[in-house]
């Protein structure tokens, strides 16, 4: 059986994170697909079109697969990404509390022979947030390099009353559904029988 080399085309230390979890090996290839060309405002086809232009957008090799994949946040027919300012972070913070919204990932996966594209939906619900709560949160670090600005994993838990769906989805990368489909390309956490 031969084994393919899995290429993460992705900078998000979050994405690296939980392939490490579920010990898949692999290396990284920076992609510098310009995401302010899609412009698209159905959240679906959205982080579709994101994750499977961030894949083409790297060099692919015999024997390679890439992965992609791109997280927004979706909450009233609005689609929030990474927020740009405090004020920002503040706005959309306020916006979500004590309320569902849903994180949408989107993923790609692709070799020179197989290619596959879905995504995969969180709802998450929100505690109400007082004013000075957010006031404290929108200073620290953990909005800004975040879709919906707050991190699950990090200081934004303390926000979440609770979610229907995959943790790891909101997280940036719905790895159970991922490892099902690296399978179709030869790429296994463990040695196959
Ligand atoms: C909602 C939420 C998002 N996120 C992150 C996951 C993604 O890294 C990020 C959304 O930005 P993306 O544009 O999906 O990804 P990225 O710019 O971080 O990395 P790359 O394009 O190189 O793959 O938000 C969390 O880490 N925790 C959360 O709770």
């Amino acid at each position: 059986m031969t084994s393919n080399n899995l290429i993460l085309a992705s900078s998000s230390p979050r994405r690296q994170e939980v392939l490490n979890q579920v010990h898949i090996p692999f290396s990284l290839r920076k992609q510098n697909f310009d995401e302010s060309l899609i412009t698209e405002t159905d959240p679906h086809k959205k982080v579709e079109q994101l994750a499977w232009n961030k894949g083409k957008d790297v060099h692919i090799q015999d024997g390679e697969v890439i992965l992609s994949a791109d997280t927004v946040v979706s909450y009233q027919g609005k689609i929030f990404e990474k927020p740009a300012s405090e004020d920002e972070a503040r706005e959309m913070m306020r916006s979500m509390s004590g309320d569902v919204h849903e994180v949408i990932t989107g993923v790609y996966i692709c070799s020179k022979e197989n290619e596959v594209l879905f995504t995969e939906t969180t709802e998450v619900e929100f505690w109400e947030i007082a004013e000075e709560e957010l006031d404290w949160y929108v200073k620290t670090e953990d909005p800004y390099d975040k879709a919906g600005a707050y991190g699950i994993q990090s200081l934004g838990a303390m926000f979440v009353k609770r979610i229907n769906g995959d943790y790891y989805t909101v997280m940036g990368l719905p790895v159970s559904r991922v490892v099902k489909e690296l399978k179709d390309f030869s790429i296994y956490p463990f040695p196959p029988n």
